[in-house]
């Protein structure tokens, strides 16, 4: 089935992900480019509209962030935000100037003439009869001069061209941000470009996405095999039961127990997938070749680079065992798409190499099949829901490939593992347990392997010290650490010590990202 689709050129904005998601929400297909996209590309993509990202740069700086200039020839409505607001209008015979004052944050803004954009969209209505509406801004240029055939349709008094509009041709620029939440009608304004001005309706769902993505697993593996890397995560296990449902027993899940899993991880995947779904899981207990590997190492990068090659290791011979395997299915989802090819990841440095099914390499001689590649991981919740998993499942925290490999400092030893594992476990309790682990996008716990005193039973004690870690995020590129209740605290630390033996002592992690990382290593 062909979607109706709108194409979004990313111009490098904190938010340009963000636009996707409100487009999503009103059930039309779209997909997010690096704003450099060739002409023929433009024009091959079959968009029934295009909105053009918000940005960093300035149009008078940086002359070559321009849209690809097919995009205003297409005959196709074009919504420019911000940044894609000013180069739309620089591209078509406008200026932008730098302003005498910068709009950061909330804004009100007059809506006027009788735009189809803001047609009977308002927060207010002023003594003069004009809509008015709540916006967020974030700029510190302008437009100052609109092109041809172009209008105001809003304003304020630090940026009287504030939205213009050539209603000929549907070309519309906005200079807030319609895709944020402090825009109070911002989704009613997404919804007029997307459903009446570009004329998309709502084919976008997910019961309609399982029939057509079984179709199409079914069409490509043909009767092939597939095997899956299944980590218990939420990407891996709804992409194994998405397929399992296209092809059955030609899936074979691989489960491997590295031996840095979360307490009872092993039982409770195999109970999962091979108990309630069916699924053919294979488990693979390779504690003894991770350890052995990792023994002595201590650099993080090192230790990283060591667990993507093993996993790399168990999945080929796991493949090797099957007379047909000719795929490798992954939960690649659309911000791994988007993040190792967009605007942004040009200049980006490497902090740490995450993992995924390690960088895989040539010789795997197996095909990949990646069917979440065009979702969001709110999209993969839901789709998940859909498939029959359990909500506890789907909405679980995100646990990282390397395991408590990144969550013991330095060299990983079984006794640390151990200890982790169990300190975790009583967190994750007590968190659930007060009602704070919804609350937070990802929590866990961190071995420190240095020693410091301690009084227990009227006894010295010289034992290790546990970091808990709590953090609030929307993607995980930013994170705050959780304002947990002292309270809360208070009771993890005591029955970790209590439960503990070996741990005398806990701390609670209170740095953002950035500066520091969620993970600590
Ligand atoms: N213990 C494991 N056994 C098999 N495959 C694994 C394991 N850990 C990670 N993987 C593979 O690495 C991929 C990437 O891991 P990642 O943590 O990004 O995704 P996830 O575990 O599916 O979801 P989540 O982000 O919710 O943790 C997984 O999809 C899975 O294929
Ligand atoms: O699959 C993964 N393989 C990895 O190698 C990896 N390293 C970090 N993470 C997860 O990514 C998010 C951001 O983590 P950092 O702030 O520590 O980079 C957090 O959610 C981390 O748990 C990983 N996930
Ligand atoms: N958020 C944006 O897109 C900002 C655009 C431009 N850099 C400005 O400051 O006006
Ligand atoms: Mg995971």
């Amino acid at each position: 089935m062909v979607h109706q689709k709108i194409l979004i050129l990313d111009f490098g904005s904190q938010v340009s992900q963000l636009i996707a998601r409100r487009v999503r929400e009103q059930q039309v297909y779209c997909e997010l480019h690096p704003f450099d996209v060739s002409d023929e590309f433009v024009r091959g993509f079959g968009a029934q509209g295009v909105i053009l990202s918000g940005g960093p740069n300035s149009v008078y700086e940086a002359d070559d962030w321009r849209a690809p200039q097919a995009v205003f020839e297409l005959g196709v409505p074009v919504l420019g935000i911000c940044y894609g607001m000013q180069t739309m209008a620089s591209q078509l015979g406008g200026k932008v100037e730098s302003s005498a004052k910068r709009e950061f944050g909330y804004a009100e803004m007059r809506a006027r003439g009788h735009s189809k954009l803001f047609e009977g969209i308002e927060d207010r209505v002023n003594a003069e009869g004009h809509g008015l509406l709540d916006v967020w801004m974030s700029h510190g240029d302008k437009v100052t001069e609109m092109p041809p055939g172009f209008g105001v349709i809003g304003s304020n008094e630090s940026t009287p061209i504030a939205a213009m509009a050539d209603e000929s041709r549907c070309f519309y620029g906005v200079q807030f941000h319609p895709e944020v939440t402090h825009t109070i009608k911002g989704k009613e304004i997404i919804a007029r470009f997307v459903h009446d001005i570009c004329g998309c309706g709502h084919d976008w769902n997910m019961p309609g996405y399982i029939d057509e993505a079984v179709r199409k697993i079914r069409e490509q593996v043909g009767d092939e095999e597939v095997i899956l890397g299944l980590s218990g995560g939420v990407d891996s296990s709804v992409a194994a039961a998405l397929i399992h449902r296209a092809i059955g027993d030609q899936l074979t899940c691989v489960f491997v127990d590295h031996g840095l899993l979360r307490l009872n991880e092993g039982r409770m995947v195999m109970e999962m997938f091979a108990g309630r779904l069916h699924a053919r899981v294979v488990h693979v207990d390779a504690t003894a070749q991770f350890m052995g590997h990792l023994n002595g190492v201590t650099d993080p990068e090192q230790k990283r680079k060591i667990i993507g090659r093993e996993f790399v290791e168990v999945f080929q011979a796991e493949a090797q065992k099957l007379p047909n395997a000719k795929w490798l299915a992954q939960g690649t989802i659309y911000p791994d798409v988007i993040e190792s090819g967009g605007a942004k990841s040009k200049k980006a440095h490497t902090i740490k190499s995450h993992h995924n099914v390690g960088g895989l390499p040539e010789t795997l001689g197996l095909k990949l099949l990646e069917p979440l590649r065009d979702l969001f991981k709110d999209e993969v919740r839901e789709l998940g829901v859909a498939l029959g998993l359990p909500h506890d499942m789907v909405y679980r925290h995100p646990f990282p490939g390397p395991g408590l490999g990144v969550r013991i400092l330095g060299e990983v030893k079984q006794e640390y593992a151990d200890l982790l594992r169990r300190a975790d476990a009583i967190f994750i309790d007590e968190l659930r347990a007060a009602g704070w682990y919804d609350k937070t996008s990802q929590a866990f716990a961190v071995f420190l392997p240095v020693k410091s005193v301690g009084v227990m039973g009227d006894g010295r004690t010289y034992e290790y010290v546990v970091a808990l870690r709590a953090v609030e995020t929307q993607d995980f590129m930013t994170a705050h650490w959780a304002e947990l209740p002292h309270s809360l605290l208070g009771k993890v630390s005591n029955r970790i010590i209590n439960e503990v033996r070996g741990i005398n002592r806990v701390v609670y992690d209170i740095s953002g990202k950035p500066p520091a990382t969620i993970e600590w290593e």
